[in-house]
């Protein structure tokens, strides 16, 4: 097996780098049913040039590069502990080499590994079977779209659906819901993967397995082969869009898989992925652990970076430039639907510098900054400098009990992460004057690129990407979503996506 650990590599690196074909054809796609000129379709622009640069870098895709996890099959007689080890041991060069984000957590005390490795992670699944091959598949699905997962138990009432039974029509009603609570923030347009039936753990694991499905297959179950094209045709009428700014692509992928239950338990259980939906597989001479072929590459697709013509715009629009430190004056009179384009310093910081400045003072004078909701991937050089390999937004919402009091104790004007905030942070917007800006989740090279220069980091104590690294930044554009007017697109989309969400009620199934 002299060529296993260099086989996993690849394939770790090409699962992060680089966007299986299927998955590519459903964004080109997505990108020609929005109106040229408007939010979404400006948004999957970014998100193709994003792809490319992500390939042409061999960086990820987007910077959360997820909980790695593997589902091996081996013939009888294979050694797994062997790939086991190998796996582990790339998981870790990955990290060091900055193709993966160093992504595990020790849950009681924050501290990260540094590596990936830690008890947990990675995931991995075998199995044995006939073949003479091994075959290994790979998800990196990360946190922010993990978070939208949701879990129905049967029967229950939903909002805007009402009664949902053990039926058919019951599991649709489910999973129209759980595209609608993602709205945005799992970095929409996605893909979600069902699991009927199962137990509350069998039952997510179900979810989970579908995503391996590829975009285009078909069920082989002809009931919910029909309940994956409703699925598709209706939920991209909720108008929720990409990133939730609005349009008509919200979902790319539908999978829907069948297992027995108890009879007192019937879960549908949703596992959502964003658009930057990363999975790969390989299958490996038995022998050698050479690479034979690849599992989702059969043909080789281009991104769509045909230009969006800015002038048929349908969306009235105006471009600021704000350069930081920013006076109140200005913030005032941003609105909804401006594009900003930034200039001069911006600090990261997410969870863990959040609940520590509530109590605590910042290290580095926050008056009239800026505030980018960003996990980086960071490598340092030989000489110590650090650079930013990628750098997209994290989920805002998670910021909601903090975000509001932090605003006005240190003077900050502008808030950048993706998803949009509540009614608290809203609030806060307008009593000190302060916008909320909405950048491109996963666009993790677009970003890096904007960020010139890395002048410093505090608190490293909490992990690479919980630490708060100072930014030079030149020409990084984001979209007001949040006013210091009171007026949110979020609050608009949810609740006009939440009508429509009403209007599928009635039983369409038996
Ligand atoms: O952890 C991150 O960088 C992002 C996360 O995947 C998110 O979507 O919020
Ligand atoms: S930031 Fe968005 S694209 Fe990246 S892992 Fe999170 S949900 Fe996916």
């Amino acid at each position: 097996m002299e060529k296993l650990k260099q086989s996993i590599l690849e394939l770790i690196t090409d699962t992060s780098t680089n966007l299986p074909p299927d998955v590519r054809r459903a964004v080109n796609a997505a990108k020609v049913q929005e109106d040229l000129g408007t939010r979404a379709a400006l948004s999957l622009s970014t998100i193709a040039q994003n792809v490319v640069m992500a390939e042409e870098n061999v960086s990820p895709i987007c910077q959360d590069t997820g909980m790695p996890t593997f589902e091996v099959k081996t013939p009888v007689g294979v050694n797994q502990l062997i790939i086991k080890k190998a796996i582990k041991e790339m998981i870790a060069e990955a990290t060091k080499t900055g193709k993966l984000r160093s992504n595990s957590v020790d849950s009681l005390t924050g501290a990260n590994t540094g590596d990936n490795l830690g008890p947990g992670t990675p995931v991995i699944h075998f199995e044995q079977w006939e073949e003479d091959e091994i075959e290994i598949k790979l998800i990196l699905k990360g946190g922010g779209c993990e978070n939208k997962n949701i879990q129905y138990s049967l029967p229950c009432e939903l909002e805007g659906l009402g009664k949902v039974g053990r039926n058919l029509d019951g599991i649709r009603k489910c999973i129209l819901h759980a595209v609608y609570q993602a709205q945005g923030q799992g970095c929409s347009a996605g893909f979600i993967g069902v699991g009927i039936g199962g137990d509350r753990t069998s039952g997510y694991a179900l979810a989970k397995h579908q995503l391996f499905r590829k975009v285009d297959d078909v069920n082989p179950i002809p009931e919910l082969a029909e309940l994956e094209s409703y699925i598709m045709e209706t939920a991209n009428q909720l108008g929720i869009g990409t990133m939730g700014f609005g349009g008509n692509a919200t979902l790319l992928g539908c999978k829907v898989g069948v297992e027995n239950r108890l009879p007192a338990s019937f879960f549908v259980s949703v596992a959502y992925n964003c658009w930057a939906f990363r999975r790969q597989g390989v299958r490996l001479n038995a022998e050698t652990g050479e690479i034979l072929r690849y599992l989702y590459k059969d043909e080789e697709v281009k991104m769509d970076l045909s230009p969006v013509a800015v002038a048929e715009q349908k969306e009235e629009r105006r471009e600021v430039v704000l350069q930081a430190p920013i006076s109140e004056e200005q913030i005032r009179s941003l609105k909804v639907g401006d594009v900003v384009i930034i200039n001069g310093e911006m600090h990261t910081g997410r969870d863990a510098l959040h609940s520590y400045l509530m109590e605590n003072d910042c290290p580095v004078d926050l008056n009239g900054g800026i505030i980018y909701h960003c996990g980086p991937v960071m490598l340092k050089d030989e000489a110590g400098q650090w650079h930013v390999k990628a750098a997209g937004p994290t989920t805002s919402i998670r910021e909601e009990p903090y975000q509001g009091d932090i605003i006005k104790k240190f003077g900050i004007r502008a808030v950048i992460g993706k998803g949009g905030m509540g009614a608290k942070t809203l609030k806060a917007l307008g009593e000190h004057g302060a916008v909320y800006l909405n950048a491109i989740g996963g666009a993790a090279q677009y970003y890096a690129e904007c960020l010139e220069k890395v002048e410093g980091v505090d608190f490293m104590e909490f992990g690479i990407p919980e630490a708060m690294w100072h930014l030079r930044v030149k020409g990084f554009a984001a979209i007001v979503t949040m006013d210091s007017h009171g007026n949110s697109l979020h609050a608009d989309v949810e609740k006009s996506s939440f009508e429509k969400l009403a209007q599928f009620a009635a039983p369409v199934f038996k």
